[in-house]
């Protein structure tokens, strides 16, 4: 009798689990036959859709985004991915990027940014900035930021770029001559991140390593980033500092500061977890992208001897031996401005946002259904033969003021309501550092080191930059 119970038990239980299976699988169909109009590269297996290919191709160490250019060039600048019964359309058209992106009503989509809310389980970057899906909830916190981007703000924080760029300086001016081989992306790595945590918590975090292990360190937990200041500058009086900035700043605990403006008060948990969730935002969105831009431009310049020279000459007759560059200067700097937007052309260190396309469009001529997510690659644009000629040629003049402007194919920054909101910022903070490195010093790859591009999130150069590093002749 009991066995008989349990038969039946089991044999329900599996025509539920089969129905599920059943229904999933007509509805994955459903999904195909909406949008396999749209060319794409062949499925691995009708459930898989192209996860197998992706996780091949970040098995095999190469990098996915050349896939996707391959893609683009194969299959045209609308091409279709496929995984599970999600579908997601790679567009690529100056068009449609224009009519996406640059409007707030397509916003971005929730599935893929939702991964960057957690990290291990732990809330990571959360509704921040950069990940905030829903309009409101953006749109607030990005009117609270505004102003901190502002010129006049800028301006002032041209002493922080130019003192933080000093302790690079400093550090070069040790091993210049010394034939010491310097990782070049992790010292520009500081400087980044020193600018952040001074324009965040008003003093500088990280310092050089030091055997006393007295100095300021910054320390990722899983949970959040913590601030752990090693040796509290209690010179630093706090109450000015807010008076002076028209902030208010909430202490965790000694070691722990946390600034918001004061219309951004902190009244509820949520509130707190905006800010948390900011705070590691500016970190991850404000340090590593400058850092690694810097780094495939150190790259370029080395391999290019003709760009280093005329990059030099013009820092040269604009700074002569002056050691503090001024906001003017940066403006002066066109050939150096050049060769950072061509960086970020060859190299976009955030490669690509993506938005949910809710109702029905036609692009290139093909229609695509509503409710899908449609994905923009920098890296993929920018690398078209079609956009830019010769496209793996490092060549600063494609940006020359009289070079025809790109039209919508270049957005190493997105473009657009969500665009970076500390594009303005990073470039100021490149051109500082690239321009008293080009003045002081003369660097040189060190020979057999690979060019190839690691995608850690952000895209950085895989050696790391190894140089020698000289005082100038
Ligand atoms: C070379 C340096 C940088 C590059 C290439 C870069 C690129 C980008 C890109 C592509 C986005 C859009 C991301 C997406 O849609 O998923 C973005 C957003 C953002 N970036 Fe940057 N970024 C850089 C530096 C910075 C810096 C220095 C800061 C802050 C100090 C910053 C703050 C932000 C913020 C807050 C957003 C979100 C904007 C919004 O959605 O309203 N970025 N950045």
């Amino acid at each position: 009798m009991i066995l008989e119970w349990v038969s039946y038990i089991v044999f329900y239980l599996l025509a539920a689990v089969f129905s599920v299976f059943l229904a999933y699988c007509l509805y994955v169909h459903h999904v195909h036959q909406k949008y396999d109009h749209i060319p794409g590269p062949p499925r691995d297996s009708f459930l898989l859709g192209h996860v197998p290919t992706f996780a091949r191709a970040m098995k095999s160490d190469s990098l996915i985004h050349d896939l996707f250019v391959q893609w683009g060039e194969e299959y045209g600048p609308v091409f279709r991915m496929n995984s599970f019964h999600q579908t997601m359309i790679a567009v690529h058209c100056p068009e449609a990027t224009k009519t996406i992106l640059m409007s707030p009503k397509y916003l971005k989509d929730p599935f893929v940014y939702k991964r960057l809310f957690n990290l291990f389980g732990k809330r990571f970057m959360g509704n921040g900035l950069v990940t905030a899906a829903d309009h409101d909830v953006w749109y607030r916190q990005r009117r609270i930021m505004d102003p901190a981007f502002s010129s006049t703000y800028l301006r002032g924080l041209m002493g922080t770029f130019n003192e933080m760029s000093e302790r690079l300086m400093d550090h070069l001016e040790e091993i210049a001559n010394t034939k010491t081989p310097t990782i070049m992306h992790d010292l520009v790595n500081c400087v980044t991140l020193d600018v952040i945590c001074k324009v965040s918590l008003f003093f500088p975090l990280i310092q050089k390593e030091d055997s006393n292990n007295t100095t300021a360190r910054i320390k990722v937990t899983p949970t959040y980033f913590l601030c752990i200041n090693k040796s509290p500058q209690t010179s630093i009086n706090w109450s000015n500092v807010t008076k002076k900035s028209g902030m208010s700043y909430i202490s965790f605990d000694s070691k722990f500061l946390f600034f918001a403006s004061e219309e951004e008060k902190v009244n509820s948990a949520k509130d707190h977890e905006q800010m948390l969730d900011n705070f590691v935002t500016f970190f991850i969105a404000g340090q590593e992208t400058t850092a690694n831009q810097l780094s495939f431009a150190i790259m370029e310049l080395g391999r290019h001897p003709e760009i280093y020279k005329r990059a030099k000459a013009e820092v040269d007759e604009i700074l002569g031996t002056k050691r503090d560059i001024s906001y003017e200067d940066l403006g002066k700097f066109t050939y150096l401005s050049q060769v950072l937007k061509e960086t970020l052309r060859l190299y976009p260190t955030a490669p690509g946002t993506n938005r949910w396309l809710h109702e029905d469009m036609v692009i290139n001529g093909l229609k695509i259904p509503g409710g899908c997510s449609v994905a923009f690659s920098a890296y993929v644009s920018q690398r078209m033969e079609k956009n830019f000629k010769d496209p793996l040629k490092f060549d600063p003049e494609r940006f020359d003021v009289n070079a025809p402007k790109p039209y919508y194919c270049y957005y190493p920054f997105a473009l657009g309501p969500r665009t970076c909101l500390g594009q303005v910022f990073s470039q100021m903070e490149a051109k500082v550092v690239l321009a008293k490195l080009l003045q002081r010093f003369e660097f040189s790859l060190v020979p057999g080191q690979s060019f190839d591009i690691k995608d850690t999130g952000t895209l950085r150069p895989k050696s790391g930059m190894i140089c020698y590093i000289k005082h100038c002749s």
